[in-house]
């Protein structure tokens, strides 16, 4: 695998020097035992198990009822009216208001980067069990791990299709600094900083071919509880889909396209301008599929409320303050059907 990595990015050095430790003899048997829970670990595609069924109301459905990608905007970045900051804002205004999901094009991400960059994480759930034993983690707490469900296995009801991998990043602050300093929503970009987009993860959601989708979710339907989330989407295999007034749109993967969607404390901060939409993975009987999540989230000690610039006699404020790290205990043991509405 040495050979395909990423030039700049040596993960299993990054996630080593994060995380562990090496593994004691002891230590490694837990983690192999830990590891059977992996669907790749137990999964032979003739047997489904019961846990991992979800009850009717919330299964995948009929899949051509949802629409195609036509209803999700898309917003081009680049061209010659992308270069016009205030056009940006607007066009990605629009969609963050309506469905709290857009596609971005032009982002000025390189295309081999972002094709790279998925076949590592690929070829990452391929590796030989006893390589993935030394980051699979049962415990939600570790920052850096293989794991697979929603992570927290004992409040589960029912397993999510998927194993995932998931990796702290390098803060964000010294990428806000640059760039323009543009008013978003009525609001300075020093607005962002700090606090509000400190923790900064990443995601790697595999989901494997499914004997069954019709009985089966990849993940169940939830808003993000961070504040923005930027997806990348392998090129080919669908499996995401948004509500919308009570409709499913099926968001089709677009080759370079980054699919951004807003979370909960965006919703909060914006007072309800903006919108975090509920959404879920579906699973397919033929074909694998990763997604990769970059998710922006604020610190655990950070008081989130509405910003005063958009609160008004018209648009009184809708939310209290709140500590984040008490949203988010909430929200996993509610496991991810808060409502902020
Ligand atoms: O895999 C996807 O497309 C969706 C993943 C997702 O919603 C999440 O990780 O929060
Ligand atoms: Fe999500």
């Amino acid at each position: 695998m040495e050979g395909s990595l990423l030039p700049s990015i040596d993960l299993f050095s990054t996630m080593s020097s994060i995380a562990l430790p090496a593994l004691d003899h002891n230590q490694r048997i837990i983690h192999i035992e830990g590891m059977k829970k992996l669907i790749s670990s137990w999964y032979n595609g003739q047997t489904l198990l019961e846990t991992y069924i979800f009850p009717p109301d919330a299964r995948h459905g009929n899949l051509t009822t949802a629409h195609s990608r036509d209803n999700i905007p898309m917003i081009d970045l680049g061209g010659a009216e992308g270069g016009d900051q205030t056009y940006k804002i607007q066009k990605i205004l629009k969609p963050s208001q309506e469905f709290g999901f857009l596609q971005v094009v032009n982002h000025g991400i390189l295309e081999s980067l972002l094709n790279d960059t998925m076949g590592v994480f690929r070829e990452l759930f391929d590796l030989p069990e006893e390589e993935k034993a030394n980051f699979y983690f049962d415990d939600p707490k570790k920052n850096c791990r293989f794991s697979t469900s929603s992570g927290y296995f004992d409040l589960e009801d029912v397993r999510f299709w998927r194993d995932y991998l998931r990796l702290p990043c390098h803060p964000l602050k010294e990428c806000l600094q640059q760039g323009p300093q543009q008013p978003r929503l009525g609001l300075g970009t020093a607005y962002f900083r700090d606090e509000l987009c400190h923790n900064v993860t990443l995601t790697v959601n595999h989901y494997l071919p499914c004997l069954d989708p019709s009985l089966t979710l990849g993940m169940p339907k939830h808003c993000d509880p961070n504040l923005i989330t930027i997806l990348l989407q392998e090129g080919h295999v669908n499996g995401l889909q948004v509500f919308k007034d009570g409709e499913r749109i099926s968001v089709e993967p677009i080759s370079q396209a980054l699919v951004v969607n807003i979370g909960h404390q965006l919703q909060i901060i914006s007072n309800g301008k903006l919108k975090s939409a509920e959404h879920r993975a579906v699973t397919s009987s033929s074909h694998s599929r990763t997604s990769t999540a970059f998710f922006i989230a604020p610190s655990d000690d950070c008081i989130v409320e509405p910003a005063e610039a958009l609160i008004s006699a018209s648009n009184p404020q809708h939310y209290k303050p709140f500590q984040y790290k008490e949203f988010f205990i909430n929200y996993v043991m509610k496991q991810g059907k808060t409502e902020v509405y």
